[in-house]
């Protein structure tokens, strides 16, 4: 069942003034004609050199941007349009970033930025402090992570906290913007485990954003390729073969893949 579905989207951003008043701005198409799905609970690739216009994409699904021409539907409905208030909109949707230290307010300990949004989505919950307990459990992380304060964790337990912070809202759908980039490969490949997991128990969906390939893999059973703006292919699991790979910068992403 389709959860997400974009339609021929494009994002044209002005780059300068017009340079007589009858002409128009000059514009960049960071984003061309996408058309992508995300069903219910699956997670979905979305690999790109950077530049490709990946962030614009999930800033653009988010509508934290407006959209130039096409459509994005959330269960059938445009996100864009008056149908879905923007509360409702990210009460279905969450964005993790790489920045974690960004997203954490630095003067909340964990249990305060884990109570935030159980109490905006979850007013009538008064069992707050267990909740974000289950939710530090979900993230690996033990309740006495509760009293820190984001300078007091290291990189890979921030992002553990943006990514509790995210469940926090039960959402359907988390995009994930290179939010597992700065960390290690080992502390990686045990976030994108616990992901699995997670989404085993919750049916989540993920739009895993990264230009690393590798990481796609081990978390998505689909993989779309974006090229200067444009989704130039999309691979299931099974294919995953070099051979398979239609489009060039895709060969190239997959030959340097095999070379690290
Ligand atoms: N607000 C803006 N105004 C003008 N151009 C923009 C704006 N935001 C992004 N762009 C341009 O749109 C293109 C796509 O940018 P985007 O950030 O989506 O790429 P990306 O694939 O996410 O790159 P990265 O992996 O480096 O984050 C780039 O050429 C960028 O310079």
């Amino acid at each position: 069942m389709t959860l997400l579905e974009l339609r021929h989207v494009t994002k044209e951003y002005p780059i300068g003034p017009r340079r007589l008043w009858f002409q128009q701005c000059p514009t960049l198409q960071a984003v061309r004609q996408v058309d992508l799905t995300v069903e219910k609970g699956e997670s979905l690739g979305l690999v790109g050199e950077s530049g490709s216009g990946k962030s614009t994409l999930a800033k653009l699904i988010m509508n934290l941007e407006s959209i130039t021409s096409g459509q994005i539907l959330l269960s059938g409905q445009a996100v864009n349009g008056k149908q879905i208030k923007k509360r409702q909109l990210y009460k279905r949707m969450q964005l993790v970033l790489q920045d974690s230290s960004a997203s954490l307010y630095p003067k909340m300990c964990v249990s305060e930025i884990l109570e935030e949004p159980i109490r905006n989505y979850f007013p009538e919950e008064n069992n707050r402090e267990e909740l974000c307990v289950e939710l530090l459990k979900l993230v690996e992380l033990d309740r006495f992570f509760l009293s820190r304060y984001p300078h007091q964790l290291s990189g890979g337990q921030k992002q553990r906290v943006c990514i509790a912070k995210a469940l926090a809202v039960q959402p359907e759908l988390i995009i994930f913007d290179e939010s597992i980039a700065s960390l290690d490969r080992p502390s990686q490949t045990s976030i994108i485990q616990m992901l699995k997991c997670i989404q085993k128990e919750k049916q989540i969906a993920y739009l895993f954003i990264t230009h690393d390939l590798q990481s796609a893999q081990q978390l998505c059973g689909r993989i779309s390729v974006m090229y200067q703006g444009e989704l130039v292919e999309t691979l299931t699991q099974l294919e995953w073969d070099f051979q398979q790979f239609q489009h060039p910068y895709s060969r190239l992403l997959f030959q340097t893949l095999n070379l690290d």
